[in-house]
């Protein structure tokens, strides 16, 4: 435990220029108090403790002015900065190296109980004030800009901004950038042709090609995840063996 404190502190130190001390950040990050907070409601939220749970969620958002429920699940070297007005659903995932900043929401569109919230991948940036709505992923290293409202899935890698939010980067090429491929790949030859017209059909066609690239990527993701999981089988069977 005391290890991961000091890696939830060493990651401050790596993510704010204006951190100074190890006792400023101790005392004076609510993000800080909030994921330590998190920890303890996150625990009796998963030991049939529910109502304690909540109630100390709820302390800890009196206290940091970040509301985390705690079903939440938060991977390593987690970060909010600033902090206040920070809210993230029940139903929400999220993975190593994430960064947040004030006024962050990550929430449901949908009164239906079950996956309403949305995943973060690894190394994912929201910036202020950014709300991400709805069960889908946000994929590793992608960063949301301040203000966006984010409605439908973010690749990898990619920059979303705007509301509702449309992607302006991504680090292996712009989005049209990567149109462009998926159409050159599946034979599409006239792609291209009315961009820079008010079309509806060449929009029609550009989101299913976005589909196609989203697709692509997440079939890559689970082949190497089928991979990773078969290496680490044969190992178990090999130490067991
Ligand atoms: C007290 C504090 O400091 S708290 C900390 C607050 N800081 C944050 O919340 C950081 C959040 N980061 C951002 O919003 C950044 O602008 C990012 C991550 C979205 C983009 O950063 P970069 O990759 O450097 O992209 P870049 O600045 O080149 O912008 C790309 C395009 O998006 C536009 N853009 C960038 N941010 C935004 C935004 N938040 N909303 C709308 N458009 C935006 C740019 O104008 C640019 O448009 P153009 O290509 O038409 O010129
Ligand atoms: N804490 C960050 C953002 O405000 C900085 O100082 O740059």
């Amino acid at each position: 435990m005391i290890a991961r404190m000091r890696e939830d502190i060493q990651t401050i130190f790596e993510r704010d220029p204006a951190a100074r001390s190890v006792w400023e950040v101790v005392f004076s990050y609510p993000g800080l108090h909030a994921l330590w907070w998190h920890r303890v409601a996150n625990w009796c939220w998963t030991h049939r403790l529910k109502w304690v749970a909540r109630f100390v969620s709820h302390m800890s958002r009196w206290v940091t002015g970040i509301e985390i429920h705690p079903g939440v699940t938060i991977g390593r070297r987690f970060f909010i900065d600033h902090g206040f007005g920070v809210v993230i659903g029940e139903t929400t995932e999220i993975g190593d190296d994430v960064t947040l900043y004030q006024g962050v929401t990550l929430g449901g569109t949908s009164w239906n109980p079950g996956k309403r919230h949305p995943t973060l991948a690894n190394d994912v940036v929201v910036g202020a004030g950014a709300k991400v709505l709805g069960p889908f992923t946000v994929g590793a290293g992608a960063r949301i800009g301040s203000n966006a409202v984010v409605v439908k899935e973010v690749p990898p890698g990619c920059t979303a901004v705007g509301v509702p939010a449309k992607l302006v980067k991504c680090k292996d090429g712009t989005p049209e950038d990567r149109r462009r491929e998926t159409a050159d790949r599946i034979g599409f030859s006239t792609y291209g042709v009315a961009q820079d017209m008010p079309d509806p059909v060449a929009n029609g066609i550009d989101a299913m090609l976005d589909h196609i690239d989203s697709l692509e990527r997440r079939q890559d993701e689970l082949e190497a995840l089928t991979k990773r999981l078969s290496e680490q089988l044969g190992e178990q069977q090999t130490d067991k063996a």
